[in-house]
């Protein structure tokens, strides 16, 4: 895949490289940009019958009898010797599907029909399979971040150590397309001066896990700044002006979920600024922090009066990443607290994450006991070196994770893919009665599996996971899922679930760490069970991966050994 597009970035002019690359992910902008076209499959069947005069059943029953919309429409092209008008160009398929992405309100069904047909229009077969796939979102290349930045690095400057520069100012803009661009004008030198900007959001710091203090704190230097971990969404909050962002871990734009953060963050710091919070639903009077499961509520398309009233929320605050003009990313972690103790007015609405520098084993023990009395998942230990700088994108050791469960040897709770099911058994018959869970791997850019999971659902979750999976069916393995398993449903990997479990073992039938930790046997997950946790905020490539996976077996490992 890496050859191919590097053969492909070298052939690209240079003024379409930001074009082609967002094309080859199926976009046609940065993801946070959330720019999307909209158009369902009914849609494009329509489109591709009435360009090939044609029966819109037709179109139907040739998807269904090939399983996706792509091959039906190359197939019927093929059959009927379909001739196109003219040739296509890149420029003129961005444009197009920019402009459909654009089109909406009253009307905008037909002027989006009439646009993709065009383009259909002057297809071929082969590109009728991929503009087909694009529009309905499931382009499905298999084409990730990390083989893009490789391609990039290899294709201009002639080195994949380099990818390294890429990566860091994709870490700091979001947007592969825009450091592509600044990769082929301005050199290898123009990407190393990219720097983060209000409004582009910063790809998250996230924390390492341990399960013994002690490690901690020797990990650490004997010393860190110990802060709550509240269960709640994450929040990159962005203001420049009157003008205020905010992204979601995974990224996308919810500036308009909470109206009431935004005017609460207005009044307490009136800066530009960049700040990092968890955003939590609290009982107004008490203060008390509510579990997660009840901000679920507020994931709605248009958040009401009512919502912001039976559900308001509270932001704490943990870090800074740029003040009135000056990037904070590289300043170390004790500087970036002091500035945020600085600049922000604490209300009960915009508070800080508490926290406590800790030098020993029971002080930490005592601030986590705190900290879960409190409704939080744990602490999050914080280095206080000045080495102790925001990495973005990073998973590293300056951010140590500690939420321990005591029935489980597990140092943390697990965040897997659903790639497949089995079918269940009774009322459950012809539904799935378990979900094949997969972690992520991000060297081979593929999906492994860890468990088989059907404890842990309720009712209420078989009816939405029977919904939510319903539309990610699809025939055969998906192409990025390793399994040794045959299930007997498949799904495009897309849903995260919270998993938690007994401990991890050595499996013959996992292909998780497969041949890495013993040969011929993989990692798996005993006694797995949904935590009650739709981890909507991640893509499944933020799941668990598989190298976090080998490191929590050898730390409980370690942990049971004493
Ligand atoms: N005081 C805090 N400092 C940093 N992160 C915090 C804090 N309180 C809560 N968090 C949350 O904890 C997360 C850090 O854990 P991690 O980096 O593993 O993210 P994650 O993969 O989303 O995992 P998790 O499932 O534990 O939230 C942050 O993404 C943030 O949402």
């Amino acid at each position: 895949m890496t050859e191919s597009l590097v053969e492909l970035f070298k052939k690209t002019p240079p003024e379409l490289i930001d074009k082609v690359v967002y094309l080859s992910v199926g976009r046609i902008a940065p993801e946070y940009t959330g720019l999307d076209y909209n158009f369902g499959e009914k849609l494009a069947m329509r489109a591709l019958a009435e360009v090939l005069g044609i029966d819109e059943h037709t179109t139907e029953e040739k998807t269904i009898e090939l399983g996706d919309l792509g091959d039906a429409g190359k197939a019927l092209y093929e059959e009927k010797g379909f001739k196109p008008k003219d040739k296509l160009s890149v420029e003129e398929v961005y444009r197009t599907l920019s402009e459909i992405a654009k089109t909406s309100g009253y009307g905008a069904l037909k002027k989006k029909v009439e646009l993709f047909k065009e383009l259909l229009s002057k297809a071929s077969p082969i590109e009728v399979k991929y503009l087909l796939r694009t529009v309905i979102e499931r382009l499905r290349l298999g084409i990730g971040d990390n083989t893009i930045m490789d391609a990039l690095a290899v294709a201009f400057t002639g080195n994949q150590e380099n990818r390294v520069h890429i990566e860091r100012a994709y870490n700091l803009t979001s947007d592969l397309g825009y450091v592509a661009r600044i990769l082929v004008e301005k050199g290898l030198e123009g990407v190393k001066t990219i720097k983060i900007e209000v409004g582009r959001p910063v790809r998250p710091m996230l924390a390492e896990r341990m399960s013994v203090p002690s490690l901690i704190l020797k990990k650490l230097g004997g010393r860190c700044g110990a802060e709550y971990k509240y269960d709640g969404e994450r929040i990159q909050a962005h203001r420049k002006g009157d003008q205020f962002w905010l992204y979601s871990r995974r990224l996308e734009n919810i500036t308009h979920q909470f109206p009431d953060l935004i005017e609460f963050l207005k009044g307490a710091i009136p800066y530009d600024f960049i700040v990092e919070l968890e955003c939590v639903v609290i009982e107004p009077s008490s203060g008390q922090i509510q579990p997660f499961q009840v901000l679920m509520n507020r994931r709605v398309k248009y958040v009401s009066r009512f919502h912001i009233l039976k559900y308001p929320v509270a932001g704490f605050l943990f870090d800074i990443l740029y003040l009135d003009g000056e990037d904070l990313t590289t300043k170390p972690y004790p500087e970036r607290r002091k500035t945020l103790e600085k600049v922000v007015k604490t209300t009960d609405r915009v508070n800080l994450a508490t926290r406590k520098v800790v030098s020993s084993v029971e002080e930490l023990e005592s601030f986590f006991h705190e900290a879960i009395e409190e409704g939080c998942e744990g602490i999050v230990c914080k280095s206080l070196a000045k080495e102790s700088i925001y990495e973005a994108g990073k998973r590293g050791f300056l951010w140590i994770k500690y939420k321990r469960d005591y029935k489980s040897h597990l140092a943390d709770t697990l965040d897997l893919v659903v790639v497949g099911a089995f079918y269940g058994k009774g009322q459950r018959a012809g539904y799935f009665g378990s979900l094949l869970m997969a972690c992520y791997d991000s060297e081979t850019d593929q999906f492994k599996t860890v468990c088989k999971v059907g404890t842990g659902f309720t009712e209420d979750d078989f009816k939405k996971l029977d919904g939510i999976l319903k539309e990610h069916g699809i025939e055969h393995r998906h192409p990025r899922v390793n399994s040794i398993l045959s299930a007997d449903m498949w799904f495009e990997p897309f849903l995260v679930l919270e998993i938690t479990g007994a401990e991890l073992t050595l499996s013959p039938v996992h292909t998780c760490a497969w041949d890495k930790v013993k040969p011929s046997r993989g990692l798996g997950l005993r006694f797995p069970r949904f935590t009650g946790k739709y981890r909507f905020d991640k893509r499944p490539e933020d799941a668990t991966t598989e190298q976090e996976i080998i490191e929590m077996y050898l730390q409980q490992k370690q942990y049971k050994a004493g």
